[in-house]
């Protein structure tokens, strides 16, 4: 690519940061990178009544979380651009200006059609099986008659928007990055459409034009639930006689059980990039694995870094299919990640342990190789977020069970049992504190196999219950070595006491 690339994420903050949004992010931040553009964060805050609270920081934190930065923003002091807000601009008359040239030129009018009168021309088309659309108002009419007729709304107390005259039958084609060349008709819009609501502000598919154009942005990557907007972009480009972006409209990620689009509103869809957060999945494993929606590398490798992403970006890699959000893969990637990081990730997991209160700040602290050797013992490798290792190190590492009747019964009150226990604890507390490692405890319990002809689970059982007051759990002599011999005879003590 000979010009400069510069590319924006768009986000609306009427919901938090998900995995679809981050997608866009995440493609559009690549292809800045990868071809040493500029990424920009604009905020499109226009729909007052869908914002909502914290929109706008969920969707900046998070971004950041996942590795992501912008070189212009609403956060970013001395942004070329400013403001980043489609609000502030709007305050500024940075829409207004153009509203107006269009009113002049007569691309666009002043409607005055209430909502009544609305409803009733859909119920009517809608009963003459036509596709919903808007009648123009000012048909056949001279300059003269429309400015009278407005004049006439205007006094009698009505509100108005303005629409843009659309051009019929006109196609807009242009040809996407990711499917290639598409045509959409003028007739299929759905008639002149809404540029500023009464309320005065621009609309989406207004603001949108006037801001990529005013900030030079060169390629517009985003969901394929755009496609219907781009042709009425396109017109607007036209009437002002700039030249349109590239567009590329990425397949969407779907639900895999109904094949619906992802979307925020899916409530039983852990989809919000804070939720995994929260759960203790790992930044590089979101991007990781968010970066393989909807495009796909050279090869047969999964797990990839940012860097390695950010080299690989190649534009002609889209897929065209939509892309099946798979929580099982992202569990999978994950847990990849956990194992490759495992030392970066240490002290988040010991953290996991203070959040579920086995632990305090200061043990955190004090006691970090030791806290290392549990957490991995427990089952570090098996598990897919780093909030499932506080239960699987809950027992015995931290605290006891009471013996079951049952437990007790089977294998703690039968000869075999009595003679295991008594055998096991003998061995164990003439064990040297410097000997009390894996390897010899192991050897302890293959002697006893030896002698006492127990093999199985009547000879690992009492001890497992002795000892750790569970019948199953990770490896027994591992646990033992770890967790010491101080505490390996307390628990044994306890054993009569329970
Ligand atoms: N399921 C999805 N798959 C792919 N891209 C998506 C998906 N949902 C949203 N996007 C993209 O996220 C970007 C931000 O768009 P927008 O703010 O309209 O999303 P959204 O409003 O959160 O989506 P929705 O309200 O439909 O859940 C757009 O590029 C849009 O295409």
């Amino acid at each position: 690519m000979t010009e400069k690339i510069r590319v924006r994420y768009a986000p609306s903050p009427t919901g938090h940061l998900h995995i679809g949004n981050a997608r866009t992010a995440i493609f559009n931040w690549l292809f800045a990178r990868h071809y040493n553009g500029q990424f920009i964060i604009r905020i499109e805050d226009t729909d007052l009544a869908r914002n909502v609270k914290d929109g706008e920081k969920s969707q900046l934190d998070n971004l950041q979380w996942l590795g992501i930065d912008w070189d212009e923003g609403p956060d970013k002091a001395n942004s070329k651009y400013a403001p980043y807000r489609q609000t502030e601009r709007a305050a500024q008359g940075v829409y207004q200006k153009y509203i107006d040239e269009l009113l002049a030129s007569g691309k666009a009018y002043k409607s005055y059609k209430t909502e009544a009168t609305l409803k009733e021309e859909r119920e009517a088309q809608a009963q003459a099986h036509q596709a919903p659309h808007y009648v123009y108002e000012y048909a056949g009419m001279t300059k003269e008659q429309i400015k009278d007729a407005q004049a006439k709304d205007e006094a009698a107390g009505l509100k108005s928007v303005v629409r843009f005259r659309v051009p019929e039958n006109h196609d807009y084609q242009w040809q996407d990055l990711v499917k290639g060349e598409v045509k959409i008709n003028s007739k299929e819009i759905g008639g002149d459409w809404v540029i500023q609501k009464a309320d005065g502000m621009p609309t989406y598919n207004f603001a949108v034009v006037i801001d990529d154009h005013l900030m030079e942005i060169t390629h517009v990557l985003r969901g394929d639930d755009h496609v219907s907007n781009t042709p009425k972009q396109l017109m607007v480009y036209e009437a002002f006689g700039w030249k349109a972006p590239a567009f590329g409209h990425m397949a969407l990620i779907i639900k895999a059980e109904t094949g619906k689009k992802l979307s925020k509103r899916d409530e039983d869809t852990l989809q919000f990039i804070e939720q995994y957060r929260e759960l203790g999945y790992l930044p590089e494993a979101m991007f990781n694995f968010i970066g393989l929606l909807g495009w796909s590398p050279v090869g047969e490798n999964e797990i990839f870094t940012r860097e390695q992403f950010k080299e690989m970006f190649d534009e002609n890699r889209f897929t065209k299919a939509n892309a099946k959000f798979d929580a099982k893969k992202l569990a999978w990637v994950n847990n990849q990640w956990m194992r490759s990081e495992k030392e970066k990730v240490m002290p988040q997991l010991i953290h996991e342990l203070v959040k579920a209160g086995l632990i305090n700040d200061q043990q955190a602290k004090n006691d970090a190789d030791h806290l290392a050797k549990i957490i991995e013992i427990a089952g570090v490798d098996g598990i897919k977020a780093t909030s499932e290792i506080a239960p699987l190190a809950e027992y015995p590492f931290f605290k006891l069970h009471d013996i079951s009747k049952e437990d007790r019964q089977s294998w703690l009150e039968t000869d075999d049992g009595q003679k295991v226990a008594a055998a096991f604890t003998e061995k164990i507390k003439a064990l040297a504190e410097d000997e009390f490692k894996a390897g010899h405890i192991l050897q302890i319990i293959r002697d006893l196999q030896h002698d006492l002809q127990i093999k199985g689970r009547p000879l690992w059982n009492p001890i497992r219950l002795i000892t750790t007051h569970e019948v199953q759990g990770p490896n027994l002599p591992e646990i033992l070595a770890v967790m010491g011999k101080d505490w390996t005879i307390k628990n044994i003590q306890l054993t009569v006491a329970v």
